[in-house]
């Protein structure tokens, strides 16, 4: 509450100065602070949270303006309903926007949109039959109220009520479930997918209300000029909403506002020497990006966090003795998961041929092998990273084959990476809560409106993650950035974030590599206990201590194959793993095999 009392103090102070400012001219900088601010809200969620670069806002900015004017001038529409429909219009031209970013990322992905933004200036420009040419279309029908068009002080009071509503249900969406799968998206596309993230509708979304902003603000123009043309449209119009999120702080929710009231200030005061405002545009984006990368919002909160002082310190707590929470029990008659002839291979690598596995519910099954034999593979084409190019995935019956990484997570099946993938910037709580993300059920509109179900849910989602932090110890490092833990720690973490889907069964890709001895003991406790809860196991494993420790069956794999699987000591005493594992013939191994593999361990 106190977020949106600040907000609508700050909105209303601005009101009362337009209610008092006689000037045009200042009432036109205060309305193009408000139109850049509507273009930065969208973008912020695009770049500050889903980490997708777009060079082609001005495109989108068009397709408002343009929507507007023509849908006014040629179909002498409603001017409210037009400006309705030209955000409808710049969210489908965002979906658009959006396609490409499904397969290209980073710089390639900022030149499409560029070439969108180039596009929509070219045919805007060119088209002049529809669009009027560089000539532009005239006579747009302004806003009215009973029939009046609105005063320049009504533009502005509608700029800062648009910008405060927008804010606001942004700000709902972007403290729960969305904002922290768009921030998923921009830390790490793989792991946010293992989360049961939709990563390319997250995507199209985080476009689509770039979009539908862009467009808004687009359209306000126009209507407000009752005139727009293509200088209206320009690739500095893109790279000024781009530093304006920059500037103000991208990934920050009071960012934009910051951004777009000093840049908005800064090019009236530079309005009459345009080379040096461009100059200082360049100078500005150039340092924001090297001297203050989390921009104006960024070097505030440093000085405020400075004043409040470091925080103390965490001290190690042991796990508590609490239950995960975990999905309703349900009976499992024959195995869990089931591969049959599972085939993978990379030009003329084959790491995986023929497999078979049957996942028994409530046991830990251990996969090992030497390096290279295939156990990663065979864990990523279970969990959705990868595709088997032939063979069968049936998981409670359902078959997994063409199966998307979240889906495959909504199903029940988590997993841990063998290099560490965390969400290092976001704290351990929102590494964890973004593991709740696929048993939470709110949608977009109930967090957009932040509706009493998308509040339970959050609230719901939290006591679930704490009480995950409780049983794994880590509930005092829950504000602590994962990527600031040593590394036992973050494996931990990610381990509670994989437990955190609720899964019927839990893929483990080498959970104890890099813990010291005394780590690994105490991993191994951790599984059996997550074994207790009933939730059935399978662990990658090199350490054969734990791996003889903890699991009640394991699967041996070399080369692509499986040799051996059965109980941890018929493993042990097959001369098949021994050769394996020493690179020599199994005749020679035969003799001493059983001696030779319990010294494995
Ligand atoms: N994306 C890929 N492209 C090409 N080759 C790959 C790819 N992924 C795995 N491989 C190859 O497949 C083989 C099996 O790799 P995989 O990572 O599954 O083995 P592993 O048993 O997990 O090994 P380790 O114990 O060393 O992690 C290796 O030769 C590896 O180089």
């Amino acid at each position: 509450m106190r977020h949106v009392l600040a907000a609508c103090i700050i909105a209303a102070l601005a009101a009362g100065l337009v209610a008092v400012t006689a000037n045009e001219f200042y009432l036109r900088i205060l309305f193009s602070a408000c139109v850049y601010l509507l273009c930065a809200l969208g973008m912020n969620v695009l770049l500050g949270y889903a980490g997708q670069k777009s060079l082609g806002q001005a495109g989108l900015f068009g397709a408002g303006a343009y929507s507007v004017a023509l849908l006014t001038t040629s179909l002498d529409m409603n001017p409210w309903l037009a400006l309705v429909l030209a955000v409808a219009i710049s969210a489908v031209f965002g979906v658009l926007i959006a396609a490409p970013s499904l397969r290209v990322r980073g710089p390639a992905l900022a030149m499409v949109t560029l070439a969108f933004g180039i596009v929509v200036e070219k045919v805007v420009t060119e088209a002049s039959d529809v669009f009027g040419g560089a000539m532009g279309i005239y006579a747009i029908k302004p806003l009215t109220i009973g029939g009046v068009p609105l005063s320049m002080a009504q533009w502005v009071w509608l700029g800062i009520a648009l910008c405060l509503g927008i804010h606001l249900l942004l700000r709902n969406l972007l403290t729960g479930r969305f904002g922290r799968a768009f921030l998923s998206l921009q830390a790490d596309e793989i792991a946010a997918g293992a989360v049961g993230v939709p990563v390319l509708r997250f995507k199209v979304l985080a476009f689509v209300i770039a979009a539908a902003t862009c467009g808004l603000a687009g359209a306000l123009v126009a209507q407000q000029n009752q005139y727009i043309n293509s200088d209206f449209i320009t690739f500095n119009l893109s790279i000024f909403i781009l530093l304006v999120v920059l500037f103000g702080g991208s990934g920050s929710l009071v960012g934009p506002l910051l951004g777009a009231v000093t840049l908005t200030l800064l090019s009236a005061v530079l309005a009459r020497w345009s080379w040096i405002e461009r100059f200082a545009n360049g100078a500005l984006l150039l340092f924001a990006l090297y001297a203050m990368p989390k921009g104006l919002a960024g070097v505030l909160s440093g000085v405020f966090g400075k004043i409040a002082g470091p925080k103390a310190a965490a001290e190690i707590r042991p796990p508590a003795d609490v239950p995960l929470p975990t999905r309703p029990a349900i009976v499992v008659d024959g195995p869990l998961l089931q591969a049959d002839d599972v085939c993978k291979s990379y030009g003329g690598v084959r790491p995986a041929h023929n497999i078979g596995a049957r996942l028994m519910p409530g046991d830990i099954h251990a996969l090992i092998g030497p390096n290279g034999a295939g156990k990663s593979t065979l864990i990523n084409m279970l969990s959705g990273v990868v595709r088997a190019d032939a063979g069968r995935i049936a998981f409670l019956g359902a078959d997994l084959k063409h199966a998307t990484m979240h889906a495959i997570c909504h199903r029940g099946i988590a997993r841990t990476f063998q290099n560490l993938r965390l969400f290092r910037e976001l704290s351990v709580l929102d590494n964890v809560l973004l593991g709740q993300h696929a048993r939470m059920s709110n949608g977009f509109l109930s967090s957009l409106f932040g509706l009493p179900r998308a509040r339970r849910e959050e609230a719901r989602a939290r006591q679930r993650a704490g009480a995950i932090l409780d049983f794994l110890g880590l509930s005092h490092l829950a504000e602590a950035p994962a990527g600031s833990l040593a590394y036992g720690l973050q494996r931990r973490v990610e381990l509670a974030r994989a437990l955190a889907t609720e899964p019927r069964l839990l893929l483990l890709d080498e959970p104890a590599a890099g813990l010291n001895p005394q780590e690994t003991a105490e991993l191994g406790d951790l599984l059996l206990r997550v074994r207790a809860q009933g939730i059935t196991i399978l662990l990658v494993e090199h350490h054969m201590d734990l791996v003889m420790r903890i699991s009640d069956h394991v699967i041996v794999l070399d080369y692509g194959e499986k040799i051996s699987e059965g109980t941890p000591a018929l493993v042990q005493s097959d001369p098949r793993v021994m050769a394996a594992y020493l690179g020599t013939d199994v005749e020679e191994m035969a003799p001493a095999s059983s001696h030779a593999v319990a010294g494995l361990a």
